[in-house]
């Protein structure tokens, strides 16, 4: 029987490879919750949440909390229905990472037992999926050298974080383009420019050649407004991360028309609400990115095979995994940089 015996919850704790430094943040580990559901029939499936503090007001530590809450809400419930489940953990809104993880886990567990992988539950879109690498604020020298490191590498998407000195932004975005030409670029604010700064920083860019893919969450998370003045007087598209949680953020977004890009991110959403998203979105016909936090292999492959199986989208920044020091690789892919490729 394909009944859920019991959910159990387990901290793990990874650091990166090297400071990972975005707007207003240095991260030198990451505070995973992994999840780990048993079946009545002895299958298992796995699951992991990164919980981000300040995106989404979630301290790992906390968490743990909720083990026992959980199980007495899911156990019992046969994983072969899983939008009974996914309805129930729904109700978990304000933990979004600890809803993604058991989502996937009730996913996982039910692949395991029917013997077909989670891409191919989802929809089986796509067998292969192109991921870039992220560019870490610091000093222009430094940024440069990464960005050609990561060039070299072979990824041919590069991430680059800004926000936090707008003069050289534009003069290490400047360095980078003349380093890795050919390459292309997402350039992630995360809420660090004012509308203005954010208008004369792509102006800037645009005025010397450099052509930018996606100019990620360049203001406040709640500043609706000043992502519509942005992307209306941007010459390249302008895309919500923070801005976008909840399929009634996107909803949003779409109505007073704040952006062309949708940063969806299992860790802010869930799976339940990421489909829905997706859906809305090409509604809406806009695009598509998906993004991660720090999760480690385990948790990069929930949003490999959710972007496998629904293969709606133009952009995966699925690099933490990258990032960190792991002991064992736990995902269910394969990875030929820049490539995640699907197993069966
Ligand atoms: C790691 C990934 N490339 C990334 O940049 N994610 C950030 C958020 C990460 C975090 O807050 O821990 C993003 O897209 O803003
Ligand atoms: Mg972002």
């Amino acid at each position: 029987m394909g009944k859920i015996k019991s959910v159990k919850f387990k901290l793990n704790t990874f650091e990166y490879e090297k400071p990972f430094h975005i707007t207003n943040s240095i991260s030198t580990k990451t505070s995973n919750i992994e999840i780990c559901i048993e079946l009545e029939n002895g299958i298992l499936g796995f699951g992991e949440a990164s919980p981000s503090f300040r995106v989404n007001g979630e301290k790992v530590e906390t968490l743990p909390a909720l083990e026992s809450i959980i199980n007495d809400m899911i156990k019992g419930y046969d994983v072969k229905n899983y939008r009974q489940i996914f309805d129930i953990l729904d109700k978990f809104f304000a933990f979004p990472s600890i809803k993604a993880a058991v989502q996937y886990a009730v996913l996982d567990a039910l692949s395991e037992e029917i013997g077909l992988p989670v891409y191919k539950l989802l929809g089986g879109a796509r067998e292969k999926i192109e991921t870039d690498k992220t560019v870490s604020i610091g000093k222009i020298d430094d940024r440069v050298n990464d960005a050609v490191k990561i060039f070299k590498e072979g990824f041919r998407i590069i991430k680059i974080k800004v926000g936090e000195n707008l003069k050289e932004d534009i003069e290490a975005l400047e360095r980078i383009y003349e380093k890795t030409k050919g390459a292309k670029y997402i350039v992630d604010a995360n809420m660090g420019y004012t509308p203005k700064e954010a208008i004369i920083f792509v102006n800037e860019l645009y005025k010397k050649g450099i052509d930018i893919n996606v100019f990620e969450q360049p203001v406040k998370a709640h500043d609706i407004e000043g992502l519509k003045f942005v992307r209306f007087h941007s010459p390249f598209p302008v895309g919500a991360d923070e801005s976008a949680k909840t399929k009634y953020d996107v909803m949003r977004l779409i109505k007073e028309e704040a952006v062309d890009y949708i940063n969806i991110k299992l860790m802010k959403s869930g799976i339940s609400d990421a489909l829905a998203i997706v859906e809305i979105v090409k509604a809406a016909n806009l695009h598509l990115m998906i993004g991660c936090m720090g999760e480690s292999s385990l948790g990069i492959n929930q949003s490999v095979h959710f972007a496998l199986g629904i293969g709606a989208f133009e952009f995966h920044d699925l690099d933490s995994a990258l990032m960190i020091k792991e002991k064992k690789f736990r995902g269910k892919y394969k990875t030929e940089i820049p490539y995640y490729i699907a197993i069966q």
